[in-house]
Order: structure tokens, then sequence, then C-alpha cells
């Protein structure tokens, strides 16, 4: 109870800003960090997201386990990610074989959902007080996310989000001070989820790696 009262999104989001440096690399640790947080926050909405859940704990360990393993050094940025296993053949590119799980692959999987929340966070914004963030959610869902799922996994997704609360006590889950505030405090933050988003497409969009399977 006193770990859920602590909780405050204000630290996730700004993991997303602390993870670009000014070079425009993106540090994988602070990015991950942002990922954790997030799906800790997403588990306090309760357990119709242990799905989603799941799910993106095993990425998050995937991408761990390159951090502390025999290669860790290639993995501090994203770029150098990337330039790492592309040099040395270690992505799948065509079809799923055996390396199913490289980082690239991995992380793309996760950059498509960081357009989800941008698109979530701004309707968030600028949503009326008796909005239904399950409606805000679908939306930003169908227009990111769902044409890379398949059919099962929508639906499953769609299901789960009518469990989400009002925007009230979403904002209140959030832990970000009062409504205002909270408006106030994504206003700041959204740049960055932005910047990272647009860093990582680029350099995906570079070396065609935006469809891997
Ligand atoms: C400040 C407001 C915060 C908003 C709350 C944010 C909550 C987000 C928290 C965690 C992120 C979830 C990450 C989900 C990763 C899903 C990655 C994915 O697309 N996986 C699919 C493809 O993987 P492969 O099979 O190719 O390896 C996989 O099929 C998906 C399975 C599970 C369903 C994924 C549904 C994704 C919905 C994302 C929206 C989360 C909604 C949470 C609502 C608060």
């Amino acid at each position: 109870m006193a770990e859920t009262q602590r909780f405050s999104l204000t630290e996730v989001l700004d993991s997303f800003r602390t993870c670009l440096t000014d070079q425009g690399d993106i540090l994988l640790e602070h990015y991950l960090n942002g990922w954790k947080g997030l799906i800790k926050f997403m588990n306090s909405l309760g357990s119709v997201f242990s799905f989603i859940s799941k799910d993106a704990v095993g990425k998050i360990q995937i991408m761990e386990n390159y951090r502390i393993g025999e290669s860790s050094q290639q993995y501090l940025t994203l770029q150098s990610m990337v330039k790492y296993e592309m040099e040395n053949k270690l992505v799948d590119l065509v079809q799923r074989s055996e390396n199913w799980d490289s980082g690239c692959r991995t992380i793309l999987r996760l950059h498509r959902v960081l357009r989800w929340l941008q698109l979530f966070l701004e309707k968030l914004q600028i949503a009326s007080e008796d909005s239904k963030t399950s409606v805000l959610c679908t939306e930003a869902y169908n227009d990111s996310l769902a044409c890379h799922h398949t059919w099962i996994v929508r639906k499953a997704a769609t299901v789960a989000f009518y469990a989400l609360p009002t925007r009230v006590a979403f904002f209140e889950a959030m832990n970000m001070g009062t409504t205002e505030e909270a408006v106030a405090k994504l206003g700041v933050a959204l740049p960055f989820l932005s910047k990272v988003f647009d860093i990582t497409e680029e350099l995906y969009r570079q070396h065609n790696l935006l469809d891997l399977p």
C-alpha cells in the first residue's frame, strides 16, 4: 500500500527525458527504466492487464539480459545496439529464426507502444472531465498499435481497456498532483516522449528495421 502511494508517474515520464543525451543518443538504461515504471503503473490498474504486462516484462527481460551479457558495452545506447547487431548480422530481417529475440526487434515492439502512449496522453490532456479513458485509449490504440497485432490480441486489448477508470480516477492513480498539475506535467513530458519516438523511428527507418518480423 505504502509502495503504491509513493509511486508517481512524474519520475517515470522523466526517464524518457533523461534517456536522451545531448548528442541525440538514447540511453537504454533510462529508456528501460521508463518502461518498468509504466508497467508498474499498469499493474496497479488491475489484473485485467496482466497479459499485457507479461508480454512487456518478457521484452524488458530480453533487453536486460543483453545489458548484463558479454556484449553489454554495445547495449549502452539504442544507436550502439543497432550498429552492433546489424554489423554482426544478429537481426532476423525477413522471418523469425535464430535471432528471433534481437534487441532491434524487441525495442521495435516497445517503440510502437510509445506511439500509442503519445496519442493516449495527448488525448488525456485535452479531454473533458467526463471523458471515458477506455474510449481515449481504444482510439489511440486503433490509430497506432492495432495494425501490428493479431485479431485475438486486438480483441483482448479492447476488452481490457473497458476496465480503465474514469479520467479523474486515472489522474489520481498517476499521482501527479491535482488534475491541472497532472495536465501541466504531461505537457512538459510529452515533447520528450515525442523526441525519443522520432529519433528511434528515424534510426530504424535508416536501417530498414521498421517492419522486423
Ligand atoms: C501517463 C499515463 C500512463 C499510461 C499507462 C501506460 C501503461 C503502459 C504500460 C506498459 C506498456 C505495455 C507494453 C506492452 C508491450 C506490448 C508489445 C507488443 O505489441 N507485443 C505484441 C507483439 O509481440 P511479439 O509477439 O511480436 O513478440 C504481443 O502480441 C502482445 C501481446 C499483449 C497485448 C499487447 C496490447 C498492447 C496494448 C498497449 C497499451 C497498454 C494499455 C494499458 C492501459 C493503461
